[in-house]
């Protein structure tokens, strides 16, 4: 054969040098250059040849041809926008607006925000009077005339009259007190520094674990105490979520509301529900509250990042108010250390709830705030042993509790003020020193043990109506004429939206076990017309304990109660709750009827773990059916989904014969099932 004779660029070049882009594969070895390392590698290697006048023979490859000195441009190319997207104005707008929107709402949230182009959403362009033309030189006719385009100021008086006036005013309302910058002689005394204990929960180390739990967490939950919500909140925690991790979802969890009348927790969860879904909770590991609600929610919560293999729920939230109990609770056992005193937990730790939920207990963290001394002391930040003075806060305990409440837990009938009732409590109590004097440390300190956040005796006030009240009027602006329809518009929708999120997770109140007792005043709420309060009431609506139960255990080891997981609505369990005048035969047999249900889920359950298949016999047994449609509540999901079951599939129980020998299999079914199957079958077999 004639072998081709290299002819130049038209042909192929036979050569097997590196260099040529066309050799034959495999030349090289697995390393082989390729085509562009070739060609970039010889533009490196060219040389400019150049005569012996230096005028450019032969010119670079990519060298211009024009004249140097010539202005040339460089041709524009659609490759470079390639990354891009031209859209319309009024899509950027429609954008921008829905994207705020969402942004706002803390029921709502963004995802994978890294491939949406969030960078226009923060450089809009700025309205037009938001730049100060100084300098620009506008005709007297734009400024002064009767077409005159230039905005007039928003003064608050209309003239120098006014202004004087309301100067006066002011300084008629003047108070130096509040005036930080206002500059006084040193009188050379000082406030006392304030002891180290007060500073507990603060120190940049328990920041720091917080930090980490933060970053660590899709779902963070803000646990507060039910008797003091707004003084364990931290609106900053609040604001730096919302701002620097909108991505991540907040949720309040409303811990030890058996330590306060039911009403009470219904109207926190209405209010706090107004910002941020929030969960009453009662943290116990035999009589727990809202446990099926906070899982259901977390399970939503993990529904919405499918495109993790798991989300870590952290929970943050001042010293002892039972975040470690929360996660106790749900893992039904001992998983963190918990304890009375605060700053039990030290450290983050990671606690596996289901296979795509984690928990991460924080340590407790004490907000900056204006709180005296005694503040904390109630709030139960710092350990009562190690105060210096207790005394000095007994006061404050008998400002804010009850007399009612506190002659009933000490039996002291009367006091004239603190000291007087320590003496009492100290003479009562036979707490005393050396020579008869009244050990006024020792009962103080018990007094304020007595207040800590896990006694069930509290006499601390509970967070009442009147603060409730409070707090929505503190949300509403200063010019309620103006905005108000804005406002009715906007509450609303976060009613509607709060109805939509929680719909999956209503919660009985009326199940809630309260601990003290209260007097018949404390149990009755009282009149709020500016909240409506059956929308967040729940109590016609199911608290959905437990019901995916079945689910649960799937997934883990994670168990809900029993005991929540019948619903009855009608009857409040509690011996606190409001109450009712109904008749009391009906209330009687539908005691009754929760007798024989709980009877029946305990079968169920048995059944369940000894994998006895007798699942179907039970739950399509016509007495159940008629347990729950004489007491008109729906039966729970988990029995649902077993009657479900039972109806799509015929058997109930594997056998193995049927199952994986087919020769007998038809042989069996002409055999009727019996306890002599086996030896059926071993005759067959002969
Ligand atoms: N009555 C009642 N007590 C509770 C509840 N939840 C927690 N407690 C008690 O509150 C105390 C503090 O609970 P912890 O779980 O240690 O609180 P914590 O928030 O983890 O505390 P730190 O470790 O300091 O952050 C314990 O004595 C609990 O028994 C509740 O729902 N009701």
């Amino acid at each position: 054969m004639v072998k081709t004779r290299y002819k130049g660029k038209s042909s192929i070049n036979p050569s097997t040098s590196s260099s040529n882009p066309d050799r034959a594969k495999g030349a090289g070895g697995n390393n082989m250059r390729d085509r562009a390392t070739i060609k970039r590698l010889n533009m490196y290697r060219q040389k400019q040849r150049c005569d012996s006048r230096g005028k450019v023979v032969k010119p670079l490859q990519y060298q211009s041809t024009v004249a140097p000195g010539t202005v040339a441009r460089v041709e524009p190319n659609i490759k470079w926008f390639a990354n891009t997207r031209v859209i319309k104005q009024s899509s950027l707008q429609k954008f921008q607006e829905e994207m705020e929107a969402v942004k706002k709402d803390p029921y709502r949230v963004v995802m994978r925000q890294s491939k949406l182009p969030m960078s226009l959403l923060h450089d809009r362009v700025k309205a037009h009077n938001s730049k100060v033309h100084i300098l620009d030189t506008e005709g007297f006719e734009n400024t002064f005339g009767p077409k005159a385009q230039r905005k007039r100021p928003s003064l608050v008086v209309g003239d120098v009259k006014d202004l004087v006036e309301q100067a006066e005013a002011s300084a008629l309302s003047y108070n130096a007190e509040n005036d930080k910058d206002l500059v006084t002689e040193d009188t050379g005394v000082r406030a006392e520094a304030r002891e180290e204990i007060f500073k507990k929960g603060q120190s940049k180390r328990i920041w720091g674990e917080l930090y980490k739990v933060i970053d660590s967490s899709d779902v963070i939950i803000q646990v507060l105490d039910a008797r003091d919500p707004m003084g364990t909140r931290s609106k900053s925690i609040e604001t730096y979520l919302k701002k620097e991790k909108s991505w991540k979802h907040l949720i309040f969890v409303l811990n030890k509301c058996d330590l306060v009348p039911t009403w009470v927790t219904k109207r926190w969860v209405a209010v706090l529900s107004q910002e941020y879904p929030t969960l009453a909770f009662h943290a116990s590991l035999t009589n727990s509250f809202g446990k099926g609600s906070l899982i259901q929610l977390l399970r939503q919560f993990g529904k919405l990042h499918t495109d993790k293999k798991q989300i870590s729920v952290g929970f943050i939230g001042y010293p002892n108010v039972g975040k470690s109990s929360i996660i106790n609770t749900l893992r039904s056992k001992k998983v963190c250390n918990v304890a009375p005193l605060a700053g039990e937990t030290k450290v983050w730790q990671y606690i596996t709830l289901m296979r795509r939920i984690f928990l991460i207990d924080c340590p407790g963290v004490v907000y900056p705030s204006e709180d005296s001394e005694s503040d904390i002391v109630l709030k139960g930040v710092v350990q009562v042993e190690k105060i210096k003075n207790p005394e000095e806060h007994i006061g404050a305990v008998l400002e804010r509790a009850k007399p009612e409440y506190i002659q009933k837990t000490y039996r002291i009938p009367t006091w004239n003020c603190a000291d007087d009732f320590l003496e009492k409590l100290a003479f009562r109590t036979g707490k005393l020193l050396k020579g008869g004097e009244p050990d006024l440390a020792t009962v103080s300190k018990m007094v304020l043990n007595d207040c800590a956040p896990n006694c069930a005796l509290s006499p601390l006030p509970v967070a009442g109506p009147s603060e409730v009240v409070e707090h929505v009027q503190k949300e509403q602006p200063d010019n309620p004429d103006a905005i108000s329809e804005e406002r009715e518009e906007e509450q609303q929708r976060q009613k509607e939206q709060v109805q939509k999120i929680l719909a999956n997770v209503r919660q009985n109140f009326g199940k809630i076990s309260v601990a003290p007792e209260f007097s018949e005043e404390d149990l009755v709420p009282m009149d709020l017309p500016d909240l409506d309060m059956s929308d967040f009431s729940g109590s016609d609506g199911e608290e959905d304990e437990g019901t995916e139960e079945s689910e649960g255990k799937e997934e883990d080891a994670t168990s809900v109660e029993p005991a929540d997981e019948v619903t009855d609505i009608s009857e409040p369990t509690t011996s606190q709750t409001e109450k009712t005048n109904g008749s009391k035969s009906s209330r009687e047999v539908i005691r009754e009827l929760d007798v024989k249900i709980a009877k029946y889920k305990q079968f169920l359950d048995r059944a369940k773990s000894n994998r006895f298949s007798a699942i179907r016999s039970v739950c399509s047994s016509p007495n159940l059916t008629r347990i729950f449609s004489l007491s008109c509540v729906l039966p729970p999901l988990c029995f649902r989904r077993a009657m479900d079951r039972a109806q799509r599939t015929k058997k109930v129980g594997v056998r193995y014969y049927e199952t994986h020998n087919v020769k007998n299999k038809n042989k069996n079914k002409k055999i009727p099932a019996s306890g002599t199957e086996g030896q059926n079958t071993k005759k067959s077999k002969n």
